[in-house]
């Protein structure tokens, strides 16, 4: 079973607008709001293609309630912790091309519920053969929270595939997860300098297997990804296709390498399986989707290079 962490869950909004106007009004009839946050993306991708998938994470108030109904409406097994607080919105604009985002910070969790999800992920565990975990960490969480998982996922030998940004990746790698995913912008963070080229992201990820993350994967938006294990580099690159929602298309690639890893696959073909279904996420206008039928013959087209 995958177990997909959402500690900060959503409900997504996404408005397509033919132009964004600012200091005044734009209407909009074409409005999509999905059970989302990350974690949830991930889920739903791994539903699609009917994959064993758990998801766990905190939710309250009438917002969470939405995010429950819509998973059982998808007969999406979850088990979440309820909060006090309400889970957040977040706005996604696409409009000239563009992608435009407004994130709520989301709500403040306490010890006590802190505790409480804890002793679930402990239980949920002992059924997960992979776990994942996506997006950022809600107040009142210490952003040493995703390192405490990994190092109860380690003790259990279960695969733990990291996707966060800033302090709380940095303190999760240090528990060494068995996968991390940064983008471009995210690399540089972590590497505090700048991201150029092949060569640069090629350095960057060897530093990073260094320091104990045993498979490293940059994804490098509609050019594919770059992998880095065992003192191995590859890149994958998929065909070209006309994107029009890419939202959700790191969570889709999170998936992708979930399903790959769940069934014992080497890191190359996870990663293919990565891309697919990233890029397909790209290709519809629902955020965190990809259709079946359409999987393995796209994954057939991903061409793979190695570079050491
Ligand atoms: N515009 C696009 N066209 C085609 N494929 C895309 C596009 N954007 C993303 N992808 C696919 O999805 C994968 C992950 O995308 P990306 O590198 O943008 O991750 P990300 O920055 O974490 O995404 P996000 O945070 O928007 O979900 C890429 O490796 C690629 O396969
Ligand atoms: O605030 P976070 O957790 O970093 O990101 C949240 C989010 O922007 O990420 C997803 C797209 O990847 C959206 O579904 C969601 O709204």
């Amino acid at each position: 079973m995958i177990l997909t962490l959402t500690l900060n869950p959503a409900i997504d909004m996404s408005y397509q607008l033919d132009e964004l106007k600012i200091d005044t009004v734009n209407r909009c009839d074409r409005v999509i709001k999905t059970a989302g946050g990350k974690g949830l993306n991930v889920t739903r991708v791994l539903k699609c293609v009917s994959a064993d998938v758990c998801a766990t994470g905190l939710l309250g108030g009438k917002t969470g309630e939405f995010i429950e109904q819509q998973l059982d409406q998808s007969s999406i097994r979850h088990d979440f912790v309820h909060i006090k607080g309400n889970t957040r919105h977040c706005l996604a604009i696409m409009h000239e091309g563009n992608q435009t985002e407004i994130l709520e910070g989301g709500p403040a969790i306490d010890e006590e519920e802190a505790e409480a999800f804890l002793q679930e992920y402990d239980r949920l565990l002992d059924q997960a053969s992979v776990v994942t975990a996506s997006g950022s960490l809600p107040k009142g969480l210490p952003k040493s929270f995703y390192q405490k998982l990994i190092e109860r996922a380690k003790e259990k030998n279960k695969k733990f595939l990291l996707d966060t940004s800033g302090e709380a990746l940095e303190l999760g790698i240090k528990a060494h997860p068995y996968l991390i995913k940064p983008n471009q912008e995210e690399l540089a963070a972590i590497m505090g300098k700048e991201i150029k080229d092949e060569a640069d992201v090629l350095a960057s990820v060897k530093k990073l297997s260094e320091t104990g993350v045993t498979y490293v994967v940059v994804s490098l938006g509609k050019d594919g990804a770059l992998g880095y294990i065992d003192g191995r580099a590859f890149i994958a690159k998929p065909p070209k296709v006309h994107a029009v929602n890419p939202v959700g298309s790191g969570d889709s690639m999170i998936a992708g390498l979930a399903y790959g890893l769940d069934r014992g696959l080497s890191p190359e073909e996870a990663l293919k399986y990565g891309i697919t279904f990233g890029t397909l996420n790209a290709t519809e206008e629902k955020t965190g989707y990809v259709q079946a039928d359409q999987v393995e013959p796209f994954k057939d087209r991903i061409a793979v290079r190695v570079l050491e």
